[in-house]
């Protein structure tokens, strides 16, 4: 029984481990002492008394270990303990998860603009010296003046007190034309602002203003 317990742990007891290279010597003088069936009944030590594995597995100090070793494996991910979120689920440190698709704003929809027509492109646009405004100077227009210029190669719209050319910017809007198209020949400010506010169109058209909206002159 000895012989067999050591098989299986071969530092029990531990003076057995200053043996461990006579160990078959040892498990010869037990098999001598033991009767004819306990030799039959043995289980074969597994992995075998002299086995590297064996040698390998049972280090004799910590130092000797590995890291692997001495750490238990980390649990597997159903097996967690449960997230910060779960515990404190009203935490405003919770990430909530949701559900719903990103809701798109109402009336938003970016079009593909051609190839040469990005953001990046009008900008460069801007500033290479071409004229975008169509006027020799900046003007004093009036709505009716305004209505005049209601056509995709002379369209003018008014936003927010100031008069641009949007011909120019036609095919680099990312709404489209058509959507441009709406506030030409008028006062677009009201349209502009509820589409995007956030948009700079000071920046934007700075160079193709063509003056400033004024009032009808009275009779
Ligand atoms: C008049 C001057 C205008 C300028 C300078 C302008 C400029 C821009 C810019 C820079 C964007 C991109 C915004 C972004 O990426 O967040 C944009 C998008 C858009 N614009 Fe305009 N816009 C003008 C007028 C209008 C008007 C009158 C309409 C008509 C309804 C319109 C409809 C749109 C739409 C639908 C988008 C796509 C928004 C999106 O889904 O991101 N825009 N515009």
């Amino acid at each position: 029984m000895t012989s067999y317990l050591r098989s299986w742990f071969p530092s029990f007891p531990t003076e057995i481990k200053e043996e461990q290279p006579k160990i078959e010597i040892t498990e010869q003088a037990d098999d001598d002492s033991g009767s004819e069936t306990e030799r039959e009944d043995a289980a074969p030590a597994f992995p075998s008394l002299n086995s590297a594995q064996r040698v390998k597995s049972t280090p004799t100090t910590a130092s000797q270990r590995t890291d692997a070793e001495l750490m238990p494996p980390p649990p597997l991910p159903s097996a967690r303990t449960p997230s910060f979120r779960m515990m404190h689920p009203s935490s405003s440190l919770s990430v909530q998860a949701t559900t719903k698709p990103p809701v798109k704003p109402k009336g938003r929809n970016k079009v593909a603009l051609a190839p040469g027509h990005s953001p990046l492109d009008w900008a460069a646009l801007k500033s290479s010296g071409v004229d975008l405004r169509g006027v020799p100077t900046l003007l004093r227009v009036t709505p009716s003046v305004l209505k005049q210029h209601r056509h995709r190669d002379d369209a003018w719209t008014a936003i927010n007190g100031k008069v641009y050319n949007l011909t120019p910017y036609l095919p680099f809007h990312p709404g489209g034309e058509k959507e441009l198209m709406r506030v030409a020949g008028r006062d677009g400010t009201k349209l502009f602002l509820l589409t995007h506010s956030w948009v700079n169109v000071d920046f934007m058209l700075d160079g193709s203003m063509v003056g400033f909206l004024v009032p009808e002159p009275s009779s």
